[in-house]
């Protein structure tokens, strides 16, 4: 089997995870008496008289089992819950130099900031990551999800996609109020409780950026900082991408260190481009980016989240001193 994350679970989180399973593992003659051994383990205890009757092996159980899981995941929306772990593997700088790292993987959950001089390749790398690339971009990288290379196929598809990609820009063309934009976006995920996560999210966007906008108000007069807050806040809660990129959460406006904690709250995989010390220090890491390549990967050291709550003073100093200018009031400290 190649999926190991699925062969390590016992039986009984296999089937708290996935009910439908306990009639396929009825028909293929896995053993439920004993639900806490793993599903290897299980496979192992197969008789062999009771395979060759139904003239099968082992390896064709599992990868029955393996691709019934995929299946079912896709239609029930769940394989977005499946990926816990990116591995990015290295390729060359625009030099053609190997890249300065073995091997370097983010779990759910995680920051990781990219930082490096204007046109050294922090995009780039957000674009590999993207297309998980297998060696077949600029870079020469490879993206591994869950340990395994990924299979391409859902690259052109429109539908579950992988990765949410928050860009600079946000410019609606559509005619369409708040509420309209989000029944649309729910009504394609499928989502129960509609009515519930639209209020969600516009709470959220709310929070997230300064003047309040509500389900009534045109997508089109929503103002650069109300607009990126309403995509946040819907990347964050509606979509089902698991990894998030972002390329600069600029200052337009809206509450930065909310945002980042609405998307990994979510738990996403988050991987920002940014040159603002605020946000760097909010990842668990940051990756250097020079000449096209990576040339090292820095922890947040406990030092520097020192820094951060100064940091953060500064920047809600900052922060109400705009306000106020905002407001046309006269600024003092
Ligand atoms: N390893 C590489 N090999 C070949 N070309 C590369 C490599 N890395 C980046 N490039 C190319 O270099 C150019 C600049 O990279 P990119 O736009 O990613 O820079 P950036 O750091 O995002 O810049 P900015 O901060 O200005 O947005 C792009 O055309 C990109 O495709």
């Amino acid at each position: 089997m190649k999926n190991n994350i699925l062969i390590n679970k016992t039986i009984d989180e296999l089937l708290k995870e996935y009910p439908f399973l306990e009639e396929t593992f009825e028909e293929n003659l896995i053993d439920m008496s004993d639900k806490t051994v793993s599903l290897g383990e299980a496979l192992n205890k197969i008789n062999e008289f009771d395979l060759e009757d139904r003239a099968l092996t082992k390896e064709q159980i599992s990868t029955l089992i393996e691709n019934y899981v995929d299946q079912m995941s896709e239609i029930l929306g769940l394989k977005e819950n499946i990926i816990e772990k990116l591995t990015l593997l290295p390729g060359t700088d625009k030099s053609g130099n190997k890249e300065n790292f073995e091997k370097l993987e983010i779990l759910k959950g995680e920051i990781l900031c990219i930082v490096g001089p204007t046109g050294s390749g922090k995009s780039r790398l957000l674009a590999d990551i993207e297309w998980t690339a297998q060696g077949d971009t600029p870079t020469k990288r490879h993206i591994l999800i869950n340990d395994e290379n990924v299979d391409t196929s859902h690259r052109l598809s429109s539908g579950n996609k992988m990765v949410a990609q928050l860009s600079q820009n946000m410019n609606f063309i559509m005619d369409l109020s708040v509420y309209e934009f989000l029944e649309l976006h729910a009504a394609s995920r499928m989502v129960e409780d509609k009515e519930e996560i639209i209020n969600r999210i516009i709470e959220n966007a709310n929070n997230l950026a300064g003047e309040k906008f509500t389900l009534d108000t045109p997508v089109t007069s929503l103002s650069g900082g109300q607009s990126r807050a309403l995509m946040i806040s819907d990347t964050a809660i509606l979509s089902s991408s698991p990894i998030v990129l972002i390329d600069e959460i600029e200052n337009a406006g809206i509450d930065r260190k909310k945002a980042l904690e609405l998307l990994v709250g979510e738990e996403k995989i988050v991987l920002m481009a940014t040159h603002d010390p605020l946000l760097a220090l909010m990842g668990n890491k940051r990756i250097v980016i020079n000449n096209g390549g990576i040339k090292n990967v820095i922890e947040t050291s406990d030092d520097e989240k020192e820094i951060f709550l100064e940091l953060e003073e500064m920047d809600k100093k900052i922060q109400d001193l705009r306000k106020d200018l905002r407001y046309g009031k006269k600024l003092k400290i």
